[in-house]
């Protein structure tokens, strides 16, 4: 049955779900939570009130969440077409005529903006490279045409820790960009540890993941190339940040038990295996910079 005839089957409530999960709240908290400790460490160094964290808070959180949304519109045919996502908000009817999500997604999006210039100007610069990055370089651009689609689109998924900074500092220094690297070299893992496991899926709608148009072998090379790097630089961060043992004890375990899950993947490389590593990433991201803001708080 097509969405239009399946539209007027849906409750009020599950209309508001669907407007809450087209932004893709998972990924919206974990994106805002990056903006967390590099905000918590400007504020150790230069003036800030709760005011601006809370208004801060809200713009990343609004940004990503209106990013999501613009993307589920832009990408609504894959959506309908792949198994991992066809019930998704707008290919399931929820939200109909798709436009909606577009307009949901762009009111959220330019709240965002407003709220970011409230702060500085390059606070908004963030939040306006977060959409023009992941929309425009990786829905728009690449995700259809280019294995090496998550790599600059990637970008985009840093600018939330480096929106935490310039928040509070209104400028740019090197460890809020390390950090944001640090989530930038997390992605590839990330998805490609997932197109591993819906490699069929991915390879139905044509779209070019590494995994899909290159051997396993070599796609889990570079994954766990990517993973050797992610961790390299999360010591790095740790040495120039001089944090402390909190730090380096979850950077130590979540960075070995990273690098053993790769390792274990390219050495038995398997449908379970790709997805165990998956959904590890999440909380290794999530863990590492928990640290990061105790250590912080500690201070
Ligand atoms: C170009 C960059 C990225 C791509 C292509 C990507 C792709 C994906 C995909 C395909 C999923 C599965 C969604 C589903 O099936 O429902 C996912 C889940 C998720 N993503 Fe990403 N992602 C990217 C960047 C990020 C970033 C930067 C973050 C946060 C810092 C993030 C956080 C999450 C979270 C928390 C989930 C849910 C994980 C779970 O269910 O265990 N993603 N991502
Ligand atoms: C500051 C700012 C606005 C930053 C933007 C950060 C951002 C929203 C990054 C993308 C995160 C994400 C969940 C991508 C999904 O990729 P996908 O669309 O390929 O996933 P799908 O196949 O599940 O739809």
């Amino acid at each position: 049955m097509s969405a239009e005839a399946r539209a007027g089957e849906w409750s009020r409530w599950d209309r508001f779900k669907a407007y809450v999960e087209v932004t893709k709240p998972r990924s919206v908290f974990l994106l805002v939570f990056t903006s967390l400790p590099p905000m918590l460490l400007a504020a150790q160094n230069y003036p800030f009130s709760w005011g601006q964290g809370i208004l801060a808070l809200w713009a990343v959180t609004l940004a990503c969440a209106g990013a999501n949304a613009v993307s589920c519109y832009v990408d609504r045919d894959l959506d309908a077409a792949m198994i991992r996502t066809c019930h998704r908000p707008i290919p399931s009817g929820r939200i109909y005529p798709p436009e909606k999500a577009l307009y949901w997604g762009l009111l959220l999006f330019f709240a965002s903006l407003f709220l970011g210039w409230q702060l500085n100007p390059v606070a908004a610069l963030c939040l306006g490279g977060g959409m023009l990055g992941y929309v425009g370089v990786y829905s728009l651009w690449l995700k259809r045409r280019s294995a090496w689609n998550i790599i600059l689109g990637g970008l985009a998924g840093g600018l939330p820790a480096l929106f935490g900074w310039t928040a509070v500092s209104g400028r740019l220094d090197l460890l809020p960009l390390l950090m944001a690297a640090l989530v930038v070299l997390w992605i590839p893992n990330h998805i490609w540890s997932l197109a591993i496991f819906y490699r069929e899926d991915y390879a139905r709608v044509r779209v070019p993941m590494l995994p899909v148009i290159t051997t396993l072998g070599k796609a889990l090379h570079c994954l766990l190339l990517t993973v050797v790097l992610m961790v390299a630089l999360s010591l790095y961060i740790g040495y120039l940040g001089d944090w402390g043992y909190i730090y380096w004890i979850t950077a130590l375990l979540t960075g070995g038990a990273a690098l053993g899950l790769s390792v274990y993947v390219v050495l038995r490389p398997s449908p379970r295996s790709a997805w165990l590593l998956f959904k590890f990433s999440s909380p290794y991201l999530f863990f590492i910079f928990l640290a990061m803001m105790l250590d912080t708080l500690c201070r």
